[in-house]
């Protein structure tokens, strides 16, 4: 294995053992600066201002309706779906398969099973305000169990721009705010641990996100939801 490949992946696993796993299983989340540097982190910048400037990025969906309240008031970004092999997302790919190796380096010590994750939600919070009312990423066990946020925002200022991410976690007398800064990796179990909401940003507000699902879960969600649907053809065809 070439030199600079075996430093990267020692680097990853001690980030993975001595600092993500601890601080996951003491406080639920952790998160790293730097973790692609400069240049790559700037490439990942510029292929998502490029999908921002040719219009890709649309409004997130609402898991209901909202019946009359603004949904930029429940949900302002807007945000598109890549899995990194398309044209102009190599970076994107990049940043991927890093995230991908750190969490199996760290899988083994979590207890979970983790095989399988989302595509890569790249969101974009215009800067009129909008936010993300709080939330639990998934509060009924669909499968997904960790959540990586990778932000992308140069000389952040939460005084003047707003736009932390405030984690509620569950149980402890403390809200963690988090300022998404430029080439930082934000790491916590997507499950009812972890509430957490966007508070209205006043900048535009990058972000790449992706879920990791536990296999055990996984499985039993989509059993359900099979029944679920099997249940309701046979409820409209008798
Ligand atoms: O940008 C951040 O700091 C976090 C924003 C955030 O929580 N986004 C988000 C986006 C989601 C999109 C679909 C389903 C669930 C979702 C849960 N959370
Ligand atoms: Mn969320």
């Amino acid at each position: 294995m070439p030199f600079l490949q075996h430093a990267l992946d020692s680097q990853l696993e001690s980030l993975a053992l001595e600092q993500v796993v601890p601080a996951l299983l003491d406080r639920g989340f952790f998160y790293v600066d730097h973790f692609l540097g400069d240049i790559a982190g700037h490439m990942v910048l510029g292929q998502v201002k490029r999908m921002h400037s040719c219009g890709l990025l649309n409004d997130g969906q609402l898991a209901r309706r909202s019946h009359g309240v603004c949904r930029r008031s429940i949900r302002g970004d807007q945000i598109t779906w890549v899995n990194g092999t398309e044209i102009g997302t190599e970076a994107v790919n990049f940043l991927l398969t890093l995230i991908d190796k750190l969490i199996s380096l760290c899988v083994g010590r979590l207890g979970k099973s983790i095989r399988a994750r989302s595509k890569a939600m790249v969101a974009c919070y215009p800067g009129n305000g909008a936010g993300y009312v709080k939330h639990v990423d998934n509060p009924n066990a669909d499968g997904r169990c960790v959540t990586c946020i990778y932000y992308l925002n140069k000389n952040w200022n939460a005084k003047e721009h707003g736009g932390l991410l405030r984690i509620f976690p569950e149980g402890k007398p403390y809200v963690a705010d988090i300022e998404p800064l430029f080439d930082r990796l934000l790491i916590f179990w997507s499950d009812r641990r972890n509430p957490h909401e966007v508070q209205p940003s006043y900048a535009t507000r990058y972000a790449i996100t992706v879920w990791y699902f536990d296999s055990e879960e996984r499985a039993e969600a989509k059993r359900k939801f099979r029944d679920l649907t099997a249940n309701s053809q046979e409820g409209s065809s008798s």
